[in-house]
């Protein structure tokens, strides 16, 4: 069974279709990899698959419960970590865990337990008792990938969540993620680190405009772009409108000479 079912999903803001009828089948147990331009709709793709945002239309069914009447459940299955980290800043992170830990009913000894071991392969145990609001993005990254997966969600949400992280910490998670995969888990998250997508992800599908340009994985996505030769950037390029590419260039030589 297929952990998540998009089907011909719209989201408008006003006069913007931010996504224009698109439908994902979502297999359980890999990792899946959203890809698209600024502004192709990846953000407003995935809050609406972590249950916080409200689509205009269209189906999403998740582990097999429909979202209309069920966010609050699939929250609870779920883990996101948003492009750009939304923490109380005048907590520490021990406080902002235990609240997380109170709202999911998480047990005390199972709560030390999993804030040991992230702290200690994140190496932010000397931060866990500074005030959130003081401490440097990347570790306000990594407070906030713990938070995601402190109630050891089923569907892992990322919204570019490695940005920010340092190299070794950056591989830390992505091993994470493939471990959590074995064990079932779905992870589906976005990114513009194409050498990111290119190593982890199972499946990719790439948006453009809110619509989707082309899904599969790696070999699949080059013959859908025709372009058997190219690696990911390659495809992706050619996926998204490369056309204009050279002449853009061209120009902005022009310009700055
Ligand atoms: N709250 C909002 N109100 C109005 N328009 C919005 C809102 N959020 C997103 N949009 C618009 O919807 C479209 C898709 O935005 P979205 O943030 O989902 O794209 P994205 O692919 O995540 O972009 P990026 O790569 O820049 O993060 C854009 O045209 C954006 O301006």
């Amino acid at each position: 069974m297929n952990t998540i079912e998009v089907t011909n999903l719209y989201k408008r803001y006003g006069t913007t279709t931010a996504l224009n009828g698109i439908s994902l089948s979502i297999a359980g147990g890999q990792i899946y990899g959203i890809l698209g331009p600024n502004g192709s709709g990846k953000t407003t793709l995935l809050k609406i698959l972590a249950g916080i945002l409200p689509p205009s239309s269209g189906e999403v069914v998740i582990d097999g419960m429909n979202l209309t009447g069920n966010s609050d459940n699939i929250k609870s299955i779920t883990g996101y970590i948003p492009e750009t980290p939304a923490l109380y800043e005048s907590l520490t992170p021990i406080e902002y865990f235990n609240f997380l830990a109170s709202v999911f009913k998480i047990e005390d000894s199972v709560l030390k337990e999993r804030i040991n071991a992230f702290s200690n392969a994140l190496e932010i145990g000397k931060y866990l008792n500074e005030f959130i609001g003081s401490l440097s993005f990347g570790t306000k990254q990594k407070v906030a990938i713990i938070g995601s997966l402190i109630h050891d969600p089923k569907i892992i949400v990322m919204d570019e969540g490695m940005n920010g992280l340092d190299p070794k910490s950056s591989k830390i998670i992505k091993e994470l993620l493939k471990d959590m995969t074995a064990k079932g888990k779905t992870v589906i998250f976005s990114t513009h680190i194409m050498e990111i997508a290119e190593t982890v992800c199972d499946t990719i599908s790439i948006l453009y405009n809110g619509n989707i340009a082309g899904t599969g994985n790696l070999d699949q996505l080059k013959s859908e772009a025709g372009s058997n030769n190219s690696d990911l950037e390659g495809v992706f390029l050619k996926l998204t409108g490369d056309e204009d590419l050279d002449n853009l260039l061209d120009s902005l030589r022009e310009s700055i000479k």
